[in-house]
């Protein structure tokens, strides 16, 4: 086994139908889950008949499986598939439907019998990506997971969000998050603010990437360090220790390396570094890259 699957077990979570936790505590970096996806369909090119055909291809056990997973399809889903399709949703045969419905709901690159059990936090604990070289997806830990603690990733791109952004995109898996930085508590509102904050920041930061910039003066470089520096502390302060982390490092090291300062290039991108490392493995075919 190629990874620490031992260290987690599925089991009901209070008002999110079932999920996984920890049994054991879980290192940080730990490779919790490595899983081919059931459907393998390329999504650049998919196709609503593409998900039904995937699925027939199933063996019968594995369509068993399939199907007891959790199903979700919004309206939104429906109303693109009825296009597609050109049916009413109602009208396309009751298996097919939920064929669509289980994939819409668990599709985070694939479906996953056991990775796509896993709930949903604006402050995941866990990241995924795809590792070609594996044809797997990985599921890292990107903090120490205490036993009994829920096992969480993020469904939607972007840490730096703010809590109407991040609803909105969540409305696909038809449920309100009420993670500790959603909910309307004074502790929860506090840690909006800081989305807030990053939200803004982000865009700030967006402007410094354009070409009138990259060619501009010095004070700009070290406008946009400062920026990405508060970025990157913010980030690790609220807990958001995913892969975008990584990225505000790096952007750190772009900047710090613009203003001739190479031990701070340097020193960034060693962080930038440990957090690829964690988030995805040694073994991740374009680490080298990162
Ligand atoms: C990929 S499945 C996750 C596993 C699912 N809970 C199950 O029972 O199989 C996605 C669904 O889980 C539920 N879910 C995930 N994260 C949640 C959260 N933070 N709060 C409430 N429900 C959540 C929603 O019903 C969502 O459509």
């Amino acid at each position: 086994m190629d990874d620490a699957r031992h260290l987690i077990e599925q089991k009901e979570s209070q008002g999110k139908g079932l999920g996984i936790l920890a049994v054991q505590n879980i290192p940080c970096g730990t490779r919790i889950i490595a899983e081919a996806g059931l459907l393998r369909i390329n999504r650049d090119t998919l196709k609503v008949p593409d998900i039904i055909n995937a699925f027939k291809r199933l063996s019968p056990s594995q369509k068993k499986l399939y199907l007891e997973l959790h199903e979700y399809a919004c309206d939104a889903f429906r109303r693109a598939t009825e296009q597609e399709v050109n049916q009413d949703w109602e009208e396309i045969p009751k298996l097919h439907r939920r064929v669509l419905g289980v994939w819409v709901a668990n599709c985070f690159d694939d479906v996953f019998l056991l990775g796509s059990r896993i709930n949903h936090s604006c402050t995941p604990n866990v990241h995924f990506a795809y590792n070609s070289a594996l044809e797997k997806e990985t599921f890292h830990a990107i903090r120490d997971i205490r036993a009994g603690e829920e096992v969480t990733i993020m469904y939607i791109n972007g840490t730096n969000r703010t809590r109407g952004q991040r609803q909105d995109e969540l409305k696909k898996w038809g449920f309100q998050c009420n993670c500790p930085t959603c909910e309307d508590t004074p502790q929860g509102r506090k840690k909006e603010e800081k989305r807030v904050e990053l939200f803004k920041l982000d865009q700030e930061l967006a402007k410094y990437t354009c070409f009138h910039f990259e060619h501009g003066p010095e004070d700009s470089w070290k406008k946009a360090l400062k920026v990405a520096q508060r970025i990157a502390a913010l980030q690790k302060s609220e807990g958001l220790l995913d892969i975008e982390l990584s990225n505000s490092y790096h952007d750190a090291a772009r900047y710090s390396a613009k203003l001739g300062d190479v031990s701070m290039a340097l020193l960034w991108t060693e962080k930038k570094l440990e957090v690829v490392r964690y988030c995805v493995g040694v073994d991740y075919p374009d680490w080298q890259s990162e």
